[in-house]
């Protein structure tokens, strides 16, 4: 499954490079890679293929959820399809309450019994997901954990993730998508060392590949 994620990604452009002008991720971190998975809700064969394995992902490992959490703004759709599949009610989660309206970060019902499930396109510092996941518990409810299509498998996410006690799963990650790229032929070795290296935090070893 990891690969096939992987495979699909290259297929529809969402991995993008750029060594030379650094990619700005929602951290801070300049990074020379980027991976849109928004535009997998584009391509309906990917999108039904990542929410049947979110599912598979949280019916083994999380038991009994009763809300579907997305993240909002890349998460939402795919928590919707998982939801859907699930036959479970769904609520997202803002990055911060809206100032005008009702003034909600949690859209949706979360009520202090239920037992929620997070869903983010992408973890890079996990900051995000943790974000939610403490709007939840804030809400009285309990966070069995996070599925996401894809994770860089930072160190300093996995810390973050056992600070606060939550785990998470992902269907594909970074050293995976290299091991892709590399048998795809769809980088060049001098983008691939590049790619291994440019962060100390993301666990890419000559073995993983
Ligand atoms: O693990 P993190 O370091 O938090 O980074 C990952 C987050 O960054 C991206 O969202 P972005 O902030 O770009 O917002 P969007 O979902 O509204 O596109 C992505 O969709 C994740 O939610
Ligand atoms: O960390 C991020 O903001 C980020 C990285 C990435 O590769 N893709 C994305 O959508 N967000």
């Amino acid at each position: 499954m990891k690969e096939n994620i992987a495979e699909a990604l290259l297929a529809i452009g969402a991995v993008e490079l750029s060594p030379q002008q650094p990619f700005t991720w929602s951290s801070g971190i300049k990074s020379p890679i980027y991976c849109d998975n928004r535009l997998t809700m584009s391509y309906p064969e990917l999108r039904n293929k990542i929410a049947d394995g979110l599912v598979t992902l949280i019916n083994a490992h999380y038991d009994q959820p009763t809300v579907i959490v997305g993240t909002a703004t890349a998460g939402i759709p795919h928590a919707a399809w998982v939801a859907e599949r699930m036959n479970l009610p769904m609520a997202y989660v803002r990055s911060k309450a809206k100032s005008h309206g009702k003034q909600n970060q949690i859209e949706g019902v979360i009520a202090a019994q239920d037992r929620a499930v997070v869903v983010e396109d992408l973890i890079s510092t996990g900051e995000s997901a943790l974000r939610v996941a403490e709007a939840v518990r804030q809400a009285g409810a309990e966070v069995l954990g996070v599925v996401a299509i894809f994770s860089y498998e930072l160190k300093q996410a996995q810390r973050a993730f056992q600070e606060a006690g939550i785990s998470y799963i992902s269907l594909s990650d970074y050293p995976t998508l290299l091991k892709v790229a590399r048998q795809k032929g769809v980088l060049t070795e001098e983008e691939l060392c590049k790619l291994k290296g440019w962060n100390p935090e993301i666990p890419v070893s000559n073995e993983t590949l």
